[in-house]
């Protein structure tokens, strides 16, 4: 069968607004996706024995006239409908059926017939039906195999797809409660004392942890994420007990507790599907599921469709959390124990460096840095002895690293955010995610055992208590993604369409449980999808590859992808030579944002390395010289962390990066200070940001 895909569709409409994107997404079906086969007409000479027979050549005009009335006839819509030919499909057909019949130098001699009898009177126009249909299906063959396409897309049971959990009766304790209160520490006790186990983390650097602390506590444990194995004895004896990321837990092994940590995770509209995975798929006796209690109902309802049963265990706070009344009101009134929170990169940097030039050490972590950087930064800031004693941070503090905050200042409550249809906007941040930041103040056990949490403006201070005051939204709906085991059966009916199409066909034609499941955003595996999509690769394997850990927004990341797709079609291995000369190996110190942010993006090249590796041994066969190699960078970006917040001056570039900030800035400013509106008449010049500031100002001071 052949399927021509329109290449025109692009899955990428970021530049449309929420609402078109909204709709159209609602009215996309699988004829969005499907462009219709060409259908030459019949040249001269193929039916000239048939027409010498009939000898009635049909008169065009007439013919014109009986196709249009025929396209025009209400129970012909509606047959078609019932033939899967919605309007624009039928135009589609209606359009390259015309033509053939009109171009056509002789037709099929039963079409010519009853052509000639309707127009002779002798039949009716709904006799060309059959031939009508025909030609549908010889232009969107799929047409015949829809059944078969919804069967395979049929997601309503997600629940049955875990053959090894449905064999079991497992029990779920839920620890549910707000942030540092010792939820995962009770569920961890389980775990320890269990014969077996398994924790599901949602980073890296958190199944590290409890790997560590497992094993330090005399409990063998490996470690599993994608880039990594360790392994508390060796490879070929592996331990009762693993920490593990957990979009690598497994289905199949068999375990006596299991612990799925933050669970509210499965409400996020990329990862979620990961959480939504193990709490359905873990085959474990009991299962410790700790989190948000906004995910209490969600887990409860799933779990009707499991049979399992669930207690729930609530937890109060362990310390005590004040929020505070006053802003901080500028960098000078920063204090030692301080954590300001920017959801900017740039405003890291140029926070940081402000703080340097007044003489303060800071530390700073955000997401893309290396875990053992994000580790020594957060070692400088909690060691009493060291003089560095403010952190700058993204919202990557809010979970996974132990930190002693006494107080948490949010520099601003705006953040970039992917919506559910993939668009990036700016949002104020949601309750949960506030309290899960402002939470990191006043760790138990930690040097600051009472929390603190405020703004560093004032104008910031009444929307961050109006954020925590609301109650956290109930989560409904729980993440979910077609597995490989089905894109791949789908394939077979529509051999042609590349990963991305079968991607968008596969959502068009599915059928899912609304009521407890969203399907997940697609939008940046369909992105490395495109990137390789002219590389000739098995669809496992694409699949695979466009599953692996890349930051879309690097180019230089996406080009090592790339690169990596490319040798990897030409069976030749990616050799550690190769590798160096590719990212320039060894790096340079880096003494700005952008040498610095050149080196995150080699590692997270050596990261993509490192996690095909597991997969594709023989063509990515050197992963213990990139593992150490990772370990130089880690500690080149942990050094060039110090040059680029210290505002060294041995670049130019420096300076003209903090001139870059203000702008950024600025623009930040007008997009976090005033709404839509205003924004537009500021755009349109019709006040200026003063002007607006003092009219806004003004009903404030009244009251
Ligand atoms: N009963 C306890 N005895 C000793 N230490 C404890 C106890 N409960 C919790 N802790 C410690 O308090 C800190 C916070 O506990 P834990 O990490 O379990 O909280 P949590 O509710 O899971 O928080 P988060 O939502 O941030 O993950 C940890 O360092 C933990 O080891
Ligand atoms: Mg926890």
């Amino acid at each position: 069968m052949i399927l021509n895909i329109d290449p025109k569709v692009k899955t990428n409409i970021r530049h449309k607004s929420k609402k078109a994107r909204a709709n159209e997404r609602k009215e996309k079906d699988i004829s969005s996706f499907v462009r219709p086969l060409k259908i030459k007409p019949i040249s001269k000479g193929e039916f000239e024995d048939f027409d010498a027979e009939i000898n009635s050549k049909l008169q065009k005009d007439k013919l014109i006239k009986l196709l249009n009335q025929f396209s025009h006839r209400r129970n012909i819509k509606i047959l078609s409908q019932e033939h899967g030919l919605n309007e624009k499909l039928f135009h589609d057909v209606y359009s390259s059926f015309r033509t053939f019949c009109v171009k056509s130098a002789s037709l099929p001699v039963d079409l010519h017939v009853v052509l000639s009898d309707i127009i002779h009177g002798a039949g009716h126009v709904d006799d060309i039906f059959p031939f009508f249909l025909h030609h549908a299906k010889e232009i969107f063959p799929y047409i015949d195999r829809m059944e078969e396409l919804r069967k395979i897309s049929d997601i309503r049971t997600p629940a049955d797809w875990y053959v090894d959990a449905r064999a079991i009766q497992r029990k779920i304790i839920f620890h549910a409660g707000p942030t540092n209160s010792g939820k995962t520490h009770q569920a961890l006790h389980q775990f320890l004392t269990a014969e077996s186990g398994v924790y599901c983390g949602p980073l890296r650097l958190l199944a590290s942890e409890i790997f560590k602390k497992c094993n330090f506590q005399g409990v063998d444990c490996d470690l599993v994420t994608g880039e990594e194995r360790k392994y508390a004895k060796d490879e070929n004896s592996p331990s009762e007990h693993v920490a593990c990321t957990v979009e690598m837990s497994s289905t199949v092994n068999s375990y006596k507790v299991a612990i799925i940590d933050e669970i509210q995770m499965i409400r996020d509209p990329q990862r979620g599907w990961a959480w939504t995975r193990a709490l359905l798929g873990l085959n474990a006796e009991e299962i410790h599921v700790c989190g948000e209690k906004s995910a209490i109902n969600i887990v409860q309802e799933m779990m009707k469709l499991t049979g399992d049963t669930v207690e729930v265990k609530e937890y109060e706070r362990l310390t005590k959390l004040t929020y505070l009344k006053k802003a901080v009101g500028s960098l000078y009134q920063i204090q030692p124990g301080d954590c300001i929170v920017c959801f900017r990169k740039n405003d890291i940097f140029n926070i940081s460096r402000k703080l340097e030039m007044s003489g303060r050490e800071v530390a700073v972590v955000y997401g893309a840095l290396p875990p053992g950087t994000k580790i020594a930064q957060a070692e400088r800031f909690n060691d009493p002895e060291d003089p560095c004693k403010i952190m700058v941070a993204t919202d990557a503090i809010g979970m996974g690293i132990n930190l002693s905050i006494k107080r948490i200042v949010f520099s601003s409550l705006v953040k970039p955010v992917v919506n559910e249809q993939g668009d990036k906007e700016l949002d104020v941040i949601s309750t949960s995610q506030a309290l899960q930041i402002a939470g990191r103040a006043g760790r138990y056990g930690s040097a600051y055992s009472d929390g603190e949490v405020t703004t560093l403006y004032d104008q910031d201070l009444p929307i961050l208590l109006n954020t925590l005051k609301k109650p956290i939204e109930e989560i409904k709906k729980a993440g979910l993604q077609p597995t490989i085991d089905q894109i791949e059966m789908f394939s077979h009916y529509l051999p042609q369409a590349t990963l991305c199409n079968l991607m968008d066909i596969f959502v068009s034609t599915s059928s899912i449980d609304s009521d407890n499941f969203f399907l997940s955003n697609m939008e940046d595996f369909k992105f490395l999808a495109n990137i390789i999509e002219h590389i000739p690769l098995e669809l496992r394997t694409r699949y695979v590859f466009c599953c692996a850990p890349i930051n879309k927004r690097s180019n230089f990341a996406c080009s090592s992808f790339l690169k990596f797709a490319r040798r990897f079609s030409r069976n030749e291995p990616v050799s550690i030579e190769w590798l160096c000369s590719h990212i320039d190996w060894p790096c340079k110190l880096p003494y700005t944002i952008s040498e610095l942010e050149q080196l995150e993006s080699v590692y997270d090249t050596l990261d993509m390395y490192l996690w095909l590796s597991y997969r594709y041994t023989d063509l990515f066969p050197d992963k213990n010289e990139v593992r150490e190699m990772q370990m130089e960078l880690d500690q080149l970006i942990r050094e060039g962390i110090q040059n680029v917040t210290k505002l060294s001056n041995k670049s130019t570039e420096v300076s003209e990066e903090v001139q870059e900030d203000k702008t950024v800035k600025s623009e930040r400013n007008l997009d976090e200070r005033f709404g839509k509106l205003s924004q537009e008449l500021i755009r349109k010049g019709i006040v200026t940001p003063e002007q607006l500031e003092n009219i806004l100002k003004e009903p404030k001071e009244d009251s």
